[in-house]
């Protein structure tokens, strides 16, 4: 357990991040963690820190801004050495997750009322697993799912969710492929109604065509949805892929300007060392992380903590 020598851990494990953000903790948040012990603060620590940050994926308008607010603490005598300014980078850290997760809605689940998740993003990203993930943390909860498969564009994005019904025992409501999608939401909305259904979530294209085209897609979906509930969808859901990097924030602009994302998923974890991009993410779109995918089963998924996050970057169980 070296790392613990070198930070306080606050938060207690959580095993999905542990094992998702293992690459990013032993690759890059190992480098970073090894700066500081060093015997003392200079230009060259801030140098290096600075690159590995960039390294990581947090960007370089968020890895500035770190290093500004770092810097301010060493010149106001707060941080005298690199054991504080250690510490001082994880609070940074923290409090960065934490701004946008102010942003958050309260989600509110009530009987007889569906709360309705509309989920987001390009293809591959993750999108369908990460509705599968939902709907088993649904379930998990109490509550009775349905999906819709309003991704009428590929017909194997509908095979997929109705797979993923049948293994999670949970109703597809789906269409012809090349089917209206606002004609599948409409059935969606109705069997939800009919059937008690408490979370109604929605798989929608991900093409990346025009961004008018996709906002008038959507905009015709959230018509049908507030023709049975006024006030949803309860849920914007952009899922985006972790291992794009500073890529994926560009799709994140494009879908956030046209669906208005109230929330993210954040996906694949597991496969990239570059977990700094959930600071990007907080800071440049204010957009909180929801959720985070950390492999391909539907129980490689945790809801998002700020603390936990950044705890899992810098700690974790393996002897090496
Ligand atoms: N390692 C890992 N793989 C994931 C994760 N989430 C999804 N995947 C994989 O990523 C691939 C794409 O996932 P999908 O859920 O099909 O993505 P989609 O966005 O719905 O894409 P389309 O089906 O093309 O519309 C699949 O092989 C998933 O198993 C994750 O958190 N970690």
């Amino acid at each position: 357990m070296i790392f613990s020598r070198f930070f306080r851990r606050r938060t207690p494990p959580s095993p999905q991040l542990e094992s998702g953000l293992k690459r990013s903790r032993q690759g890059i948040f190992r480098q970073i963690v090894q700066l500081f012990e060093r015997s003392q603060i200079d230009r060259e620590l801030f140098d290096d820190l600075e690159a590995l940050l960039i390294q990581a994926d947090l960007g370089v308008a968020t890895t500035e801004a770190l290093l500004e607010r770092l810097q301010e603490r060493v010149r106001r005598g707060e941080v005298r050495d690199p054991v504080e300014a250690r510490e001082a980078l994880r609070e940074e850290m923290v409090a960065l997750l934490e701004a946008a997760m102010r942003n958050r809605r309260v989600k509110i689940y009530q009987r007889g009322v569906p709360f309705v998740s509309l989920v987001v993003g390009v293809n591959g990203t993750g999108k369908t697993t990460t509705i599968a993930k939902l709907a088993r943390y649904h379930l998990d909860q109490g509550r009775t799912v349905l999906l819709v498969a309003a991704d009428t564009f590929r017909a194997a994005a509908i095979d997929q969710l109705k797979a993923w019904g049948e293994r999670l025992g949970v109703p597809v409501i789906a269409h012809a492929p090349g089917a209206d999608p606002g004609a599948v939401v409409f059935d969606g909305m109705q069997a939800a109604h009919n059937r008690g259904i408490d979370v109604l979530l929605i798989d929608t294209a991900g093409r990346l065509h025009t961004k008018s085209n996709l906002m008038a897609e959507l905009a015709k979906i959230r018509r049908v949805i507030q023709r049975h509930v006024p006030d949803a969808p309860h849920e914007v859901l952009l899922v985006i892929d972790a291992t794009t990097g500073q890529n994926g924030l560009n799709q994140a602009r494009v879908f956030t300007e046209a669906a208005g994302v109230t929330d993210i998923a954040l996906t694949k974890l597991d496969g990239t060392a570059k977990g700094g991009i959930a600071f990007a993410i907080a800071r440049e779109l204010g957009i909180p992380i929801a959720y985070v995918g950390t492999g391909e089963k539907p129980t490689d998924f945790a809801e998002f903590d700020p603390e936990a996050y950044v705890d899992a970057l810098f700690f974790g169980d393996e002897e090496d």
